[in-house]
C-alpha cells in the first residue's frame, strides 16, 4: 500500500461512519417511564443520598470504579512532539480504544489546554471524583515528574503516567528475556538511553531497581551525552550523567551491550550497530518511526535482539502490554495507588508468560506458524487472550501484598474466569481469520464486482493481502467504478463472461458442462448459454482450476445462487449434505449458529452431519467446538415428534463421535447460561463448558436467531460459511456489507487452504 493510501485510510478509519473512536452506551435499561424514573429524578436521589453517607458507595452505584481519565495536554504526542491539546485527541481516544478492547476498562479522554504545572495539576484534581484512576497521557519531561508526582500525593486513586511506567513495565520485561537470551547479566551490561525525558528517565530507574549498575549507564538527550559535568542539568537527569568523558551516541554505543532509545527516530546508523558488544540488544521504541528501522537493523547483524514500538515487526515493546492491566488489577482491589509493588509484578507477568507455551490462537492471530521464546518472541503479544487472566491478578495481589489495596480479592480462580468472560465481545475472531488468510492467499472471483460495495470489499482483500481477486462482471462498469474508489485496475484481473474476449473460456467451459449433465437435458447449446450467466462462468473457473474460491449472492437471492452452485461443483467426498453457520461476535464471546441457510427441516440424521460439519468449522477459528442441539424443551421434557428428533440426532453424534462435546435436546436458555443448566441439568455433557456451537432444529429459527442477534447487537457476523461443497464456494448474505465481504473472502480463502491441504494429504 502507497504511503498516500496509507494516509487516505487513516483518515478515513477516523471519519467513518462516526468521527473519532470512542461512544458512550447506557448500561440499564432506558425503554420505559419506570426505567427513567429510576435511571433520572426521582430515583437517583436514593443512591446519591447513600452516597453522601458514605463515599464508597460511589463504587457501588456509579461507573467510576471502572472508570480511567486519559489526560493528555498534548506537550510529548508520541514522537511527534508538542502538538497541542486538540492534536493529540486522536492518540488519547486511540488509548481508551485499547483500554476497553484489551481489559474492559471505559475512558474518558481529556485534553487540557495547558502547559503550567499547577494549572494542569489543579484541573486534574477538580475532576478526579468522576474516575476511578488517572492515565496520564504524553506529557513532556520534566513537566511530567512533577504533575504526576503532586497527583500521587494529593489523590486517592491511582495515578500513572503511562509513558513513564507503562513504557518502563513493559521495556524491563523484554530486557530480561533479552538477557537471558543472550546470556548476559543485567549488572554487568553497558546500556546506551538515547532520551531523558519522561520514557526514557522512569525505565532506566526500574532497569537499575532491576539490578543494572549506574556507572554502566550512558545517556543522552537532544544535546548529547548527559555528562556528570553538564551545566544546569534537571535532578532526573543528573541520576544518569555519567562520567566518562565521551558526548556523542557514536562513541556511547561503542562495545554497550544494550540500545533503549525512547527519542526521535534514525538517529542510530549501521556503523554504530556494528560497533556494539556481541549479542546486542537494541530496543527502538520511539513512535511511530523508531531509532532505527527494524529491517536495516537486523540485516545489519545477525547475533541482534531487536525490539520496536511498533505492530508490524517481531518484538512490539509498547505500552500498550501495560496500561490496561495495570489499571485492570489496580481498579479491582481499588487500590490507591500504583506502586512499586505492582509495577515489578506486572513485570515478571510479563517475562514469565513469554516463556510459556503459545496458543495455537495467538499463532493464527499474528500469522505465525509456531512463536516461541526466543530473540524474536521475548515478549507477549498484544493479542495474546493471556494477557488479561496473567497480569491483572499479579497487580492486584502485588497491591492486596503491599497494603494499598482497598478490597480483597479471595478466589482468584473465580477473578480469573470474570476476567476472561469480560473479553467476550471483540473482533479476536476476525482477526485471527484475516492473519490466516494473509499467511497463504489464494485468487477469490468475485462474482458480482460491477457492485460498488463488491468491489470496496476486493479491493480491502487485494490491499491487506488476504486474497487475489478475479473480478467477474461487465467491463465497462467495473472500470469506471474503479476509477471512483481509485482501484488500480493494473493490479487485478477483470473478466467479462458475456465479452467476445471470453468466447474461448465460455464454449470450454460449457463443453465441460454439457459432457457432465447431457443425461440430465442439458443441450450444447444450453449449456453455452449458460457460461454467460455469471455464476456459471465464475462456478467453472473453481471447478477448472482457474480460481481457488468463489464470492456471489451480494445482488441475488440466495437460493437462485445455491442451485448452479450445488449442480456445478457439487459435495465433497463422503458428504451428501451441504449446510451453512455463521459465526456471531457476541456479548459473551463467539458462537456459531447452524444451519442457517439451507436445510428447511433437517431429519435426526441431518442435524447429526450439520453438527458434525459444524464443528469442523469452529476448530478451522482454532476453537474447541461445544455444542448445544436446540430445541423447544429439555431432555426429555416433551414427547412430541420435533423435540425427539433433536434427541434422536444427539444420540447419533454421542454413538458415532463420543469425542465431541454435545448435548441436548435443550433450550438456548439452558445451552447459553451455564448455572442454570449446571441447577437443572447436573447429568448433562455441557456442564461446566461454555457452549460456543448451537444446531438449531430448523432453518426457520436458526436464521432467524443469527439475525436477530445481528440486528439487536449490531454485532458483526462471518457466513453463512457453506459447508459441505466439494470447492471453497461461498454464498454472500442479500445486501451483506462491505465488511460482511471482506470477512466472507477471508474465509473463503482459509476454505481454500484447507481444501488443498486435505488434497494433499489424501494424494
Ligand atoms: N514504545 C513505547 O511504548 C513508548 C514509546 N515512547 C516514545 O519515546 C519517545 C519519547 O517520549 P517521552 O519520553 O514521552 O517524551 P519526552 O518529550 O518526555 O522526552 C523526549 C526526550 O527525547 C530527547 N531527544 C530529542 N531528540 C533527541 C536526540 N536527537 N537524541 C537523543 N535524545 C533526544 C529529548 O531531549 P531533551 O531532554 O534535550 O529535550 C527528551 O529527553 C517518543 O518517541 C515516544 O513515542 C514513549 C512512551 C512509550
Ligand atoms: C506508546 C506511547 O504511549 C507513545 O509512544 O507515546
Ligand atoms: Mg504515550
Amino acid at each position: 500500500m502507497s504511503k498516500e493510501s496509507k494516509r487516505r485510510e487513516a483518515l478515513v478509519y477516523h471519519a467513518k461512519p462516526k468521527p473519532g473512536k470512542i461512544e458512550v452506551v447506557p448500561t440499564k435499561k432506558y425503554a420505559t417511564q419506570r426505567d427513567l424514573s429510576l435511571a433520572y429524578s426521582p430515583g437517583v436521589a436514593i443512591p446519591c443520598l447513600e452516597i453522601e453517607k458514605d463515599k464508597e458507595n460511589v463504587y457501588k452505584y456509579t461507573a467510576k470504579g471502572n472508570l480511567v481519565a486519559v489526560i493528555s495536554n498534548g506537550t510529548a504526542v508520541l514522537g511527534l512532539g508538542d502538538i497541542g491539546p486538540l492534536a493529540s485527541k486522536p492518540v488519547m481516544e486511540g488509548k481508551g480504544l485499547l483500554f476497553k478492547i484489551f481489559a474492559d476498562i471505559d475512558v474518558f479522554d481529556i485534553e487540557v489546554d495547558t502547559k503550567d504545572i499547577d494549572a494542569f495539576v489543579e484541573t486534574v484534581k477538580n475532576i478526579a471524583p468522576t474516575f476511578g484512576g488517572i492515565n496520564l497521557e504524553d506529557i513532556k519531561a520534566p513537566e511530567a515528574f512533577e504533575i504526576e508526582r503532586r497527583l500521587k500525593e494529593e489523590l486517592d486513586i491511582p495515578v500513572m503516567h503511562d509513558d513513564q511506567h507503562g513504557t518502563a513495565i513493559i521495556s524491563a520485561a523484554a530486557l530480561l528475556n533479552a538477557l537471558e537470551l543472550a546470556k548476559k547479566k543485567i549488572d554487568k551490561v553497558k546500556i546506551v538511553i538515547s532520551g531523558a525525558g519522561a520514557a526514557a528517565v522512569s525505565c532506566t530507574k526500574l532497569y537499575k531497581a532491576f539490578g543494572a549498575k549506574s556507572e554502566n549507564i550512558v545517556m543522552l538527550d537532544s544535546k548529547g551525552v548527559i555528562r556528570a559535568d553538564r551545566q544546569n542539568l534537571s535532578v532526573e537527569k543528573l541520576e544518569f550523567a555519567t562520567k566518562r568523558k565521551i558526548d556523542t551516541l557514536k562513541e556511547a554505543m561503542k562495545d554497550a551491550d544494550v540500545f533503549v532509545g525512547l527519542s526521535i527516530a534514525d538517529i542510530v546508523d549501521v556503523p554504530m550497530l556494528k560497533s556494539m558488544a556481541k549479542r546486542p540488544i537494541v530496543f527502538a521504541m520511539a513512535n511511530p518511526d523508531p531509532e532505527i528501522e527494524y529491517n536495516l537493523a537486523v540485516s545489519a547483524r545477525k547475533d541482534l535482539i531487536m525490539a520496536t514500538g511498533r505492530s508490524d515487526h517481531p518484538n512490539q515493546v509498547n505500552n500498550v502490554l501495560g496500561f490496561p492491566y495495570i489499571f485492570r488489577g489496580a481498579l479491582d482491589v481499588r487500590a490507591t495507588k500504583i506502586n512499586e509493588e505492582m509495577k515489578m509484578a506486572a513485570v515478571k507477568a510479563l517475562a514469565s508468560l513469554a516463556k510459556e507455551h503459545v496458543p495455537e490462537q495467538v499463532n493464527i492471530a499474528y500469522g505465525e506458524t509456531k512463536l516461541n521464546y526466543g530473540p524474536e518472541y521475548i515478549i507477549p503479544k498484544p493479542f495474546d487472550p493471556r494477557l488479561i487472566s496473567k497480569v491483572p491478578p499479579a497487580v492486584a495481589k502485588a497491591a492486596m501484598e503491599s497494603g494499598v489495596a482497598r478490597i480483597q480479592i479471595t478466589d482468584w480462580e473465580r477473578y480469573e474466569e470474570e476476567l476472561m468472560e469480560r473479553m467476550g465481545n471483540d473482533n479476536k475472531i476476525s482477526r485471527l481469520l484475516m492473519n490466516r488468510a494473509k499467511m497463504n492467499p489464494k485468487r477469490i472471483v468475485f462474482a458480482e464486482a460491477d457492485h460498488l460495495d463488491v468491489l470496496k470489499a476486493a479491493q480491502i482483500v487485494q490491499e491487506e493481502g488476504i486474497g487475489v481477486p478475479i473480478l467477474l462482471g461487465r467491463r465497462d462498469v467495473i472500470m469506471e467504478l474503479m476509477q471512483e474508489i481509485d482501484f488500480d485496475h493494473e493490479q487485478v484481473t477483470i473478466i467479462d463472461p458475456k465479452s467476445d474476449e471470453e468466447k474461448l473460456k465460455r464454449e470450454t467451459y460449457a463443453d465441460v458442462y454439457w459432457l457432465s449433465r447431457n443425461r440430465k437435458g442439458v443441450t450444447k447449446f444450453d449449456a453455452q448459454n449458460l457460461m454467460r450467466e455469471r455464476n456459471y462462468f465464475a462456478a467453472m473457473m473453481v471447478n477448472e482450476g482457474d480460481a481457488d474460491a468463489l464470492l456471489s449472492g451480494y445482488s441475488r437471492a440466495y437460493p437462485s445462487v445455491v442451485k448452479p452452485m450445488l449442480e456445478l461443483i457439487g459435495m465433497a467426498k463422503g458428504i451428501d449434505r451441504v449446510a451453512a453457520t455463521n459465526l456471531m461476535n457476541t456479548s459473551r464471546g463467539p458462537l456459531f449458529i447452524s444451519d442457517t441457510s439451507i436445510n428447511i427441516d433437517p431429519s435426526a440424521t441431518d442435524l447429526a452431519k450439520i453438527a458434525v460439519m459444524t464443528a469442523k468449522t469452529v476448530r478451522l477459528f482454532g476453537m474447541e467446538p461445544v455444542i448445544g442441539m436446540i430445541s423447544y424443551a429439555n431432555f426429555g421434557s416433551s414427547k412430541n415428534e420435533r423435540a425427539r428428533k433433536v434427541k434422536e440426532a444427539v444420540a447419533i453424534l454421542h454413538r458415532s463421535h463420543p469425542e465431541l462435546i454435545v448435548d441436548g435436546e435443550l433450550q438456548i436458555d439452558f445451552a447459553l447460561n451455564k448455572e442454570m443448566l449446571q441447577k437443572k441439568f447436573p447429568f448433562s455433557k455441557l456442564v461446566g463448558k461454555k457452549v460456543n456451537t448451537l444446531i438449531y432444529p430448523n432453518l426457520e429459527a436458526a436464521n432467524g436467531t443469527y439475525k436477530l442477534i445481528k440486528e439487536l447487537n449490531k454485532s458483526d457476523s462471518i457466513g453463512p460459511i457453506m459447508m459441505g461443497m466439494k470447492k471453497p464456494v461461498h454464498i454472500l448474505q442479500l445486501g451483506a456489507s462491505v465488511e460482511e465481504m471482506v470477512n466472507m473472502a477471508a474465509v473463503a480463502v482459509v476454505d481454500a487452504q484447507e481444501k488443498e491441504k486435505r488434497a494433499a494429504l489424501e494424494k
